[in-house]
């Protein structure tokens, strides 16, 4: 089902442009003119997601609408003209998500925005640390107005227990004097660990003296807020660090994921695979890699079109995808597959990837309107030692063997030669 916004506001052209930004976020949405349309509606439906509220309107000039819809728990946007500090100064003494000036079209885009971090934040969880617990509790209520989900810590030594236990914390805001340790030394710490593409730190310290930000930022913070500070400005931090923070993992998605198939591309399986190997022969664990490629590929684009042969090789990565589930598996490239498996012995490790060239030759692969047959070849390492450009080299040759010996077969490296 779809979310819904509650649109306020008088003026008509105005509701229709912030109509058409929510319905691009695929909200549903709901248009009140004046307050005594918000009281009706809110009567008999208050399942709203959040709220849009015009300062001013026609019943209502001064705010009235505000606490009247935060009254029924719906988080609120407050849009305004009026743009004196006592005006800002009302609606931030409320619990509104954000206030923004309609000065121009700057306004509506900081809107989408704004819409748009209300719906996905909950998918980012930041970790307070403070040993106040009023101000951990102002900080964790500012950042739940914002949707996010929070994780507390007391000092430094309990945030990096609270670090172990959340994998997925993306940012850290700490309080710089604090028992046992101090955010100056949690941020030192935590930057032996992750590195600032995987998490952001933000301090935070009530001192006037300007040297602590800078002592923060030379340990590795990626930003700083003196305290007291205004609603205004946190979630302005905030939201800048978490949005590069996802710039960069959208960054690394391009450059690490096959955009066709969406499997990891070659750059990636060979930075993760060299890892994994030597983990594998440190511990001498039995593992394969292995190179797969569809057996005259070209024929298929020649007879049916790119696009079926595209279609072809989402449907063969999901195979992939399945039957090596719990390995490394990629897309090196046009038709050719790569996988590195382990956890089970030699002779079963060579099953799995002939039980995998089975099933697809034995299954009629649908493509738009067409059933296809189609077999692979597949070339195979077990256990070397050698470089992982070296392996690749060899398990290339053996995919050569396969395809001169008539496809459809897995040829293990070094296996050929004694034939
Ligand atoms: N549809 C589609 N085709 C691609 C893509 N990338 C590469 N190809 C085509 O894939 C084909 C690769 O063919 P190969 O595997 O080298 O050779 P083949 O003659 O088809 O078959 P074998 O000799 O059995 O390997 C070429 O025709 C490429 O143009 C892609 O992303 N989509």
């Amino acid at each position: 089902m779809s979310q819904r916004l509650l649109v306020v506001e008088d003026s008509k052209p105005i509701a229709t442009v912030i109509k058409q930004i929510a319905q691009s976020l695929k909200f549903e949405v709901v248009i009140a003119s004046n307050l005594a349309q918000v009281k009706s509606i809110l009567a008999t439906d208050k399942n709203f997601f959040a709220a849009t509220i015009d300062y001013a309107l026609p019943d209502a000039n001064d705010g009235e609408a505000i606490s009247y819809v935060l009254s029924h728990g719906i988080p609120s946007l407050v849009m305004t003209g009026k743009m004196d500090d006592e005006t800002r100064q009302k609606i931030l003494a409320q619990p509104v998500i954000d206030y923004i000036p309609k000065e121009n079209s700057q306004a509506f885009l900081y809107l989408k925005r704004i819409l748009h971090w209300q719906q996905v934040n909950h998918n980012s969880t930041i970790l307070v640390v403070d040993d106040s617990s009023s101000a951990r509790r102002h900080i964790v209520e500012l950042l739940k107005r914002r949707n996010f989900t929070v994780v507390t810590a007391n000092n430094g030594a309990e945030a990096l227990e609270r670090l172990k236990d959340h994998k997925n914390i993306k940012m850290v805001i700490t309080d710089m004097e604090m028992p046992v340790m101090g955010g100056i030394e949690l941020t030192n710490q935590i930057r032996r660990i992750y590195t600032r593409e995987q998490l952001a730190v933000i301090g935070i310290s009530g001192a006037s003296n300007g040297i602590h930000s800078a002592r923060f930022i030379k340990n590795g913070a990626d930003d700083f807020l003196r305290k007291p500070f205004c609603p205004e400005e946190f979630y302005c931090r905030i939201t800048q660090n978490i949005e590069s923070l996802n710039n960069i993992s959208k960054i690394q998605h391009a450059a690490n994921i096959d955009y066709l198939t969406e499997l990891a591309n070659r750059r990636s399986f060979f930075n993760n695979a060299e890892r994994r190997i030597k983990e594998y022969i440190d511990k001498k664990v039995p593992y394969c890699l292995a190179v797969i490629d569809i057996d005259f590929f070209k024929r298929i684009n020649d007879n049916y079109g790119h696009n079926i042969g595209d279609q072809v090789l989402k449907i063969i990565a999901l195979y992939i995808r399945k039957h090596f589930g719990s390995g490394l598996t990629a897309r090196l490239g046009g038709a050719e597959f790569a996988v590195l498996l382990h956890g089970l012995d030699v002779d079963n490790l060579y099953n799995k990837l002939d039980d995998f060239r089975r099933e697809i030759a034995v299954s009629n692969i649908i493509a738009g309107d067409h059933s296809l047959s189609i077999a692979l070849s597949i070339g195979a390492v077990f256990d070397s030692t050698e470089v992982i450009s070296k392996q690749m080299n060899d398990a290339d040759n053996a995919l050569h063997s396969a395809k001169e010996n008539g496809r459809n077969q897995v040829v293990v490296f070094g296996a050929e030669l004694e034939d």
